[in-house]
Formats: structure tokens, sequence, C-alpha cells
């Protein structure tokens, strides 16, 4: 009989409330033959828990493809919106929420330490698309910006030089950004391209910067349709070209069918050792081993930009996601600039500061343009 640390978070009437719990079960105990099993609950009552709503947690004793396997299928699930909203409305104010945000305040309420901390020199803007300037939506295809962050976007890249830094192919990104006059960092910043002094976008790599995954594409696209045809039985599963990477996402997919969907994609990958696989938001990435990532695309872009060695640059990296977090860790090494996450829950981040959703982030952007343009007036 073996002892299993269980998290209990996937039973929908469960998440509504936040209810996410902790129970130490014995197997026999657990399924004794039953699919399910009532347990006393909180605050009174039960809750039912069944077969399909255990998340075993990564260190289950399986072999090493299932264990990977577990990991990932796990990871999606913890950071799957619907836990992470519940387990705000559940509890509004832990003590972890409240340490959290002393050590990554809003960006927006300590806005006067930011721009106090760039008077006299250069700010470069860096930001990600999802979850940052697009709200998170099931359809990755209709992830559009509101004409208003357009407009805020549009404006900061008049004073400051501003680049988008994806994870999307870089001309997807562009169709629904719709800005000349940016830098554009497609595929986690292995498709970087200047900004094109035209106002129409004309697809291609006229001003292409850097692509330093190119050997890759013939391999990218031999394993996206590898993975089109192992994945199309699975409803919902979807599979998408990025050009230098590719996302595979679960977000419509049944919950029992995740581990299925992961498998796939590890066989598939299994044959590739030159890829690797990176987790996103409830969407696993397969990228190329190279030593390259949105925090070697900021670097590349600062030093494009003439700022490599500068100690006048205040760079800027707004983002959501873990991808987000090389960059982030780039600013705190260099000890310059500013990294803020996105996001309405606590997480492990290297950021300083936090907003919690597209329209704090649109806040941000229009704070800047203010700022500037008074300070501009004040000269
Ligand atoms: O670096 P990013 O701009 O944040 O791109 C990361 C991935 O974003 C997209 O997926 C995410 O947003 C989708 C639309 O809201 C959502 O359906 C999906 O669940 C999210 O993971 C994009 O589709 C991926 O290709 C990017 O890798």
């Amino acid at each position: 009989m073996t002892n299993q640390n269980v998290v209990v978070a996937s039973d929908r009437k469960f998440s509504n409330i936040g209810l996410k719990i902790t129970v130490t079960l014995t197997n026999s105990t657990l399924f004794s033959g039953a699919d399910s099993k009532a347990l006393p609950a909180p605050g009174g009552g039960f809750i039912t828990i069944s077969r399909k709503n255990i998340l075993r947690k990564p260190t289950d004793t399986s072999d090493q493809g299932g264990n990977k396997i577990n990991a990932w299928v796990n990871s999606l699930r913890a950071s799957s919106p619907t836990r992470l909203k519940s387990s705000v409305a559940f509890s509004p104010q832990t003590e972890e929420q409240t340490s959290w945000i002393a050590r990554h305040p809003s960006a927006l309420s300590k806005f006067e330490e930011i721009v106090n901390a760039s008077k006299g020199k250069k700010i470069v803007m860096f930001l990600d698309y999802d979850g940052t300037l697009a709200p998170i939506v099931e359809d990755p295809d209709r992830a559009f910006m509101t004409n208003e962050m357009r407009e805020a976007v549009r404006d900061v890249a008049r004073y400051f030089p501003t680049a988008i830094v994806t994870g999307r192919c870089r001309d997807k990104v562009f169709s629904f950004v719709k800005l000349a006059g940016l830098y554009y960092a497609g595929s986690h910043g292995m498709d970087i391209e200047g900004p094109s002094k035209k106002r129409r976008y004309k697809k291609g790599n006229h001003g292409v910067l850097c692509q330093p995954a190119s050997e890759f594409l013939p391999m990218i696209n031999e394993v996206y349709q590898t993975l089109l045809e192992k994945t199309k039985s699975i409803p919902g599963a979807k599979v998408e070209n990025n050009k230098f990477c590719l996302s595979v996402h679960f977000r419509c997919v049944d919950e029992n069918s995740w581990g299925t969907l992961a498998e796939q994609v590890r066989v598939v990958l299994d044959k590739y050792p030159k890829l690797t696989l990176t987790q996103g938001r409830m969407v696993l990435e397969i990228r190329p081993t190279i030593k390259w990532d949105k925090g070697k695309a900021l670097e590349f872009l600062l030093e494009a930009l003439g700022y490599a060695n500068s100690k006048d640059v205040v760079p800027v990296y707004i983002g959501d996601d873990r991808t987000d977090e090389d960059a982030f860790k780039v600013l705190r090494n260099r000890g310059q600039g500013f990294g803020i996450l996105v996001s309405k829950t606590p997480k492990e981040t290297h950021a300083s500061y936090s907003l919690q959703e597209p329209s704090e982030v649109k806040d941000f952007l229009r704070r800047l343009v203010q700022w500037k343009r008074l300070s501009l007036r004040q000269v």
C-alpha cells in the first residue's frame, strides 16, 4: 500500500469556489474499486473526488517518459487560468498574495518610482503579445488586441523604441498588431525584424536583422506535418506553426486527453534530439536547442539600437509567460531596467513589478506617454 500526495482541483463545481485541497491518501483508500470517493470538505459538506481529477505529483514512480508526461500535464494543470482565478476568488488576500505583491508591486502604483529612475535616460519598450497586449482566448487565431491597446502601443512607439517579443510567428503577430515602426521578434526571438519605414507592412524578410535558427526550418516543418497527423484524432488539439518553433495547444482539449496529447508530442520529439520542449499557458512549445530565447533577443535588440554597453538605457519588458522569464532574468543580471509580470496571481518570477491584466498594461503605456509628453513640454 503506497501513500500518495494528491491535489484535488479539477472538479468544475469546486474550482468555481476555488477549492484546492491537498490530501494524503493511500491507494487502497482512494481506489478500492470505486471511481470516486466522498471526502469531508473544509467548511462543511463533502466533496467527491474521482479518478480523473486526481493530479499525480511529478515525483510519481513511473518510468522516465511517463514521469516527463506527468510533469508536463501537471504543470499545464497548475497554470490553467480556471484554477488560478478560482484560488484568488477563494481567498482574495492570502498571506502569500500580500507578500508577493510586496515583492512585485503594481507598476501602476509605483509608476513614479519607475519614471524617476528613468529620468535623463532612454527607455526601450519590450512587449510580449498573448496575455500582455491581448487577453488569453480559446482560439489562438482570434487573439485580437483592442483598438485602444493598438493606439497605446503606437503612441509609446512614437517616444520610445518598441519591440514586440513573442512566441508567435512574426507575420502572424504583425497581422494582429498592425503597426509599422516597431521591431518584431517572432518565434521567441528567433526571427527579428527592424521597423519598417513604410506604413504598410509587407510579408517576407525585408528588414530581417537576426534569424539564428534558420537551419532548423525544414526540421520544424517536418515535425509540424507529423504532429498534425498524430494529433488529428484528439478533439480540440491544435498545432500552430510559428515558423522557427511550434505550439501544441491543450486549451480546448478535454482534460482526460491531455496525457494522450502530451504522449504524442513526446513520441514525436524523441526522434528529434535537436529540438526541445518548453511550456507556456496551456501550450507545449517545440523549439531548436540553440541558446537563444527572449532574453537573448532583448540583448540583441539593445545592441542593434546602440545601447549594448550604455548606462543610460532603461529597458522595460512586459510579459506574462514563462518564456518571458528569460528576458526578466537578463534585466536582473544587467541590473538595468524593469521586468513587469502580467499576472493576477502570485507566480515565481524574476520580474520586479506586476500588472494584473492587459487593460492595466494599456493604462501603464498611456501613463508613460503622458509622462513623456509632459516632460518634453517642460524642457
Ligand atoms: O510569447 P507570446 O506572445 O505570449 O506567445 C506565446 C503563445 O501565445 C499563444 O498561445 C497563448 O494564447 C492563445 C490565445 O489567447 C491561447 O489560446 C493559448 O492557450 C496560449 O498559450 C500562441 O498561440 C502560441 O503559439 C504562442 O507560443
